[in-house]
């Protein structure tokens, strides 16, 4: 029985200004999850927001929180993410030395434990932990930045991690973010992906867009028949 299929807009593209209000369109709008991307100019070649700004929006939504780190290293942080109100907490297997013991202490905290991939890492770093994730991210640009072009060859990867998953029973959530939209969700879906998260797919024309543009990639994804 797959996981129903989450719609998580990533707040990377929305008006930092207004950032509570932001939330609170998407959320009215439908999101299923709000996609939090963190940057620490070190990890990645960019800088966005910390644990302070997840705990200030945690009062505008009751939906999940999901919280990528792209930073490193990551354990020095995952206390207070936790604290600020993160939901899930996802950490990059690139980003430090001890993968295992971030993914334990993620579990510590109570959180639902997430790990992610850069596009040229082999599937293979994963295998050893993948028995102590809910969810595994696959990432579909090298992350940095949103507005990216959808990197094809993710679609391969979910099928190879939804597989991995399923030799070994486990029927964890996979997520993909980077240039997903109505283009590529319905292969996405059908290799596997159950969360889609979209930045620029869904914010980029205003909350006025928003609900549709998420039932575009919703309807896109269940369209077609895996
Ligand atoms: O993690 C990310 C970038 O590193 C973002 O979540 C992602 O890029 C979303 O933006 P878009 O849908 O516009 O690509
Ligand atoms: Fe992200």
């Amino acid at each position: 029985m797959p996981n129903p299929l989450l719609i998580a807009p990533s707040i990377l593209s929305a008006d930092f200004a207004r950032l509570g209000e932001e939330v609170r369109a998407l959320d009215a709008a439908g999101a299923d999850w709000i996609h939090c991307d963190v940057m620490d100019g070190h990890f990645v070649p960019n800088i966005t927001f910390g644990p302070d700004v997840v705990q200030a929006i945690r009062p505008h939504t009751d939906k999940v929180l999901d919280v990528h780190l792209m930073i490193s290293p990551a354990d020095n942080y995952l206390e207070a993410f936790a604290m600020s109100g993160a939901d899930v907490i996802t950490v990059h297997a690139e980003s430090g030395p001890h993968l295992h013991r971030s993914l334990q202490t993620i579990r510590g905290l109570g959180k639902q434990v997430g790990v992610t991939l850069n596009p040229a890492t082999p599937l293979a770093v994963i295998e050893p932990v993948i028995r102590l994730v809910d969810l595994v991210l696959v990432m579909s640009v090298n992350p940095g930045f949103g507005g990216q072009a959808f990197i094809p060859d993710a679609v391969d990867r979910v099928a190879a991690v939804r597989r991995m998953a399923r030799d070994r029973g486990l029927s964890l959530r996979i997520e993909v973010d980077g240039g997903v939209g109505p283009a590529n969700a319905g292969a996405l879906y059908a290799a596997g992906a159950d969360t889609l998260v979209a930045g620029s797919a869904v914010l980029k024309d205003g909350p006025a867009h928003y609900r549709a543009r998420m039932e575009a990639i919703r309807a896109a994804a269940v369209n077609v028949t895996p």
